[in-house]
């Protein structure tokens, strides 16, 4: 596959001397959804802004359909798409008319068929002759991709596109999704959610602090992510997890009261059976045994740390 968007050791540093990126390294393969997660204020925005020219790098460098965004930004732009995050509308303009609208500020001729296509892979045909205000806010969000759309651009950006909706709306929001990857067009979004990520993404970017932490197909990091906790209470406190038992991870918590042992629940065996019989031969007797699924956000969380560690 050819990569669409190329990024090479991308910074910004902002006027007050804040450094948003230090250093992205990335390539986006024609055809994917990539899911750019990450927590306030990681950089998020800055990197998608740099990549549509809304910000210039103060490093490195950023192509487009090997059009470079600073030095030929007008090339570059016109392949790009951006939904913004918030909802920018004329709220007393028609469907119809705002995206032919979108259209001609990017210069192109105007193209009904385009805009009829867009507007039925969105399932806006219907609402073509509605006024914006008319509208609810998950078909307000579906105008916004349709105007992003308008000019034919080979990349979508979509900027927290189901921030504060409901779960209704971000299982429309994804369908939507997965019908434009379908036509082509190549996405990257940010999200807070990873479930998000879960559901639409080929790939799975972690960006934190200005950097990207990783990006792996989604099935390999869900993999690496799945796991569970294990949470042994003993009848006795410890002062150290026995030596026979080094090779378990296992954590010692509550004043030597707890153990706490992560397993993969994805691997072939999960090792507790033998975990359990070990820890009778070590001589410990429990008092309670629970599991615990380690949230997503945890996960996340534990990433992100990992990841500045
Ligand atoms: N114009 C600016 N001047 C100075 N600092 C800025 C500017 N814009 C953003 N920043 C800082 O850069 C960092 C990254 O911001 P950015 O908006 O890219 O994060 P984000 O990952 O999109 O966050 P969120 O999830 O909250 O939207 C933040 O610390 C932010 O305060």
């Amino acid at each position: 596959m050819t990569a669409i968007v190329e990024i090479r050791g991308l910074r910004k540093t902002y006027d007050d001397g804040f450094e948003a990126l230090k250093g992205i390294d990335l390539s986006i393969e024609q055809g994917e959804i990539l899911a750019l997660l990450g927590p306030n204020g990681a950089g998020k925005t800055t990197l998608i802004s740099s990549i549509c020219g809304i910000t210039v790098p103060t490093g490195g460098t950023v192509s487009v359909g090997g059009h470079d965004v600073v030095r030929d930004y007008r090339g570059a732009r016109a392949m790009i798409g951006l939904v913004p995050q918030e909802i920018t509308l004329e709220p007393f303009e028609k469907v119809i008319r705002t995206v032919r609208f979108s259209r001609g500020l990017f210069g192109k001729a105007p193209d009904e068929a385009h805009v009829e296509k867009v507007l039925r892979t969105l399932s806006l045909w219907d609402k073509r002759n509605a006024r914006v205000i008319e509208l609810s806010g998950g078909m307000k969000r579906r105008v916004l991709i349709a105007k992003a759309l308008s000019h034919e651009p080979r990349v979508l950006f979509l900027d927290e596109p189901t921030a504060g909706v409901d779960v209704e709306l971000r299982k429309d929001m994804w369908a939507t999704v997965a019908d434009l990857k379908a036509a082509g067009v190549t996405i990257i979004l940010t999200t807070h959610y990873i479930e998000e990520a879960e559901a639409i993404a080929d790939r799975i970017g972690v960006i934190n602090d200005g950097q990207l932490l990783l990006v792996e197909e989604k099935a390999a990091l869900m993999q690496r992510l799945g796991r569970k906790d294990l949470r042994i209470e003993l009848q006795h406190p410890i002062d150290a997890v026995p030596e026979m038992l080094s090779h378990y991870g296992l954590v010692l918590e509550d004043g030597g009261m707890a153990l706490t042992y992560t397993y993969d629940t994805q691997g072939e065996r999960t090792g507790i059976t033998q975990l359990l019989s070990d820890l009778s031969g070590a001589g410990l007797v429990l008092r309670d045994i629970q599991t615990r699924q380690s949230s997503l956000e945890e996960i996340f969380v534990g990433l992100v740390k990992e990841g500045t560690a």
